[in-house]
């Protein structure tokens, strides 16, 4: 189905309002023209002259927006089970990354990579994520720690969103980790390479936005900013990994930087929760690594509510600490390890994963919007997040195309 259609039959969960939870319109009739959203609502206010279209009777599914996941690391070399062995040992995940395990391990299986390898490698990964309905993917670099591999992960991500019907948003990580030729020279690394390879990158169309790894296994925040000074001067947004481990201070730096998210956020305060929505940053909650790595301490969430700063869940796909390409189990973690409730979870899945890309034509089924709808075999959309290891979509329609 493509061209000019109107779904009807539908419980929508919008997205797009406050007023009812999750936005519902019980028997809701979506309009669509030209890839977009041209007008949605109550099935008995449509109007049939005004949309003379293909009528698809969709039989009361649950109708949401497509799903977003904006925080990936999905182009990546090699994978990394026998870490996951070494941590089933006992070995801390910091104590891995010590040991020079860690990110600077899948470095050299991506260093050696083909762009080709890279893209057929990330390929099942993406399709993981398109099959439980996303729609858009948020994709990082950060594994090449070197110019030239650097730009061929940002390359191997803009190759992916040509080979399948999903829209990749490409993101900076060249601040993910000192690589091995530059132990203990971090500021050499990020003057030396991590700057020019960023100024390439953008020099290429290759960047969406920067983001960096401020940890005491990774960057200071003082490392971080000459990063996003250079940012600021090419005029691309920011994210910022921060508090994942420790409170290093990140995330005050990143909402002095109008940062779109702040990532992982488990050691974030109430005082960054205020700084976060005095910035407007979305708080990216990744149950993923929380759980991967035995995290105790969970994220904010009560400070976040309180302070209104948007929440949004999102896979953190790596090899190390969230090896997660579901969205859906994403959304069970979020809600069962850190008591959001399910309404939060889609919401953190689609209308504040739009806003920490910086999208605003997404994540809500709106007039204007573009038409991604994920459709679910479910009867209410706390279906989605309550059920373990289980898919229930129906369908996808990417831009308006089934
Ligand atoms: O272990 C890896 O490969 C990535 C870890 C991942 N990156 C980051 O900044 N925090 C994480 O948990
Ligand atoms: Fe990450």
């Amino acid at each position: 189905m493509t061209g000019e259609f109107v779904l009807t039959g539908a419980r929508l969960a919008t997205m797009a309002s406050f007023d009812t939870p999750y936005g519902l319109i019980e028997d809701g009739a979506v309009a669509v023209s030209g890839g977009r959203i041209v007008w949605t609502g109550p099935r008995e206010k449509l109007s049939a002259d005004n949309f003379p279209w293909e009528q698809r009777d969709l039989g009361g599914r649950l109708v949401t927006p497509g799903l977003i996941d904006c925080h990936t690391h999905i182009v990546f070399g090699g994978n990394r089970a026998m870490e996951f062995e070494m941590r089933l040992n006992g070995a801390s995940y910091e104590e891995v990354a010590r040991a020079g395990g860690g990110i600077v391990s899948t470095v050299s299986a991506t260093r050696e990579a083909s762009l080709e390898q890279l893209v057929q490698d990330a390929l099942p990964r993406l399709d993981a994520l398109i099959a439980e309905g996303a729609a858009v993917v948020e994709v990082k670099s950060g594994y090449g720690l070197d110019l030239d591999t650097e730009l061929n992960m940002l390359r191997a991500a803009r190759r992916l969103g040509e080979l399948r019907p999903v829209t990749v948003k490409t993101t900076f990580l060249g601040a993910h980790a000192t690589p091995a030729e530059y132990k203990g020279r971090d500021d050499a690394y990020i003057g030396e390479v991590c700057i020019p390879a960023l100024r390439a990158a953008h020099a290429e169309g290759l960047v969406d936005a920067v983001d960096g790894f401020c940890e005491n296994i990774a960057f200071a925040p003082a490392q971080i900013e000459r990063v996003f000074k250079v940012a600021q001067e090419l005029g691309l947004p920011v994210k910022l990994h921060a508090e994942q481990l420790s409170h290093q201070g990140g995330t005050k730096l990143a909402a002095d930087y109008s940062a779109l998210s702040v990532d992982h956020v488990e050691y974030a305060t109430e005082d960054d929760a205020r700084a976060m929505a005095a910035s407007g940053s979305v708080a990216v909650i990744l149950p993923g690594a929380f759980y991967t790595i035995r995290e105790t301490q969970a994220p904010p969430i009560e400070h976040f509510r309180s302070h209104g700063v948007p929440m949004a869940l999102a896979t953190d796909c790596n090899p190390g600490s969230s090896p997660l390409t579901s969205l859906l189990l994403t959304m069970n973690m979020g809600c069962t390890l850190f008591r959001m409730t399910p309404e939060e979870a889609l919401a953190g899945v689609t209308r504040n994963a739009a806003r920490a890309l910086g999208l605003t034509d997404r994540g809500q089924i709106a007039a204007g919007m573009r038409a991604d709808l994920a459709v679910w075999d479910v009867e209410t959309p706390a279906e989605l997040a309550y059920r373990i290891g289980f898919n229930p979509l129906y369908t996808r329609i990417y831009e308006g195309t089934q």
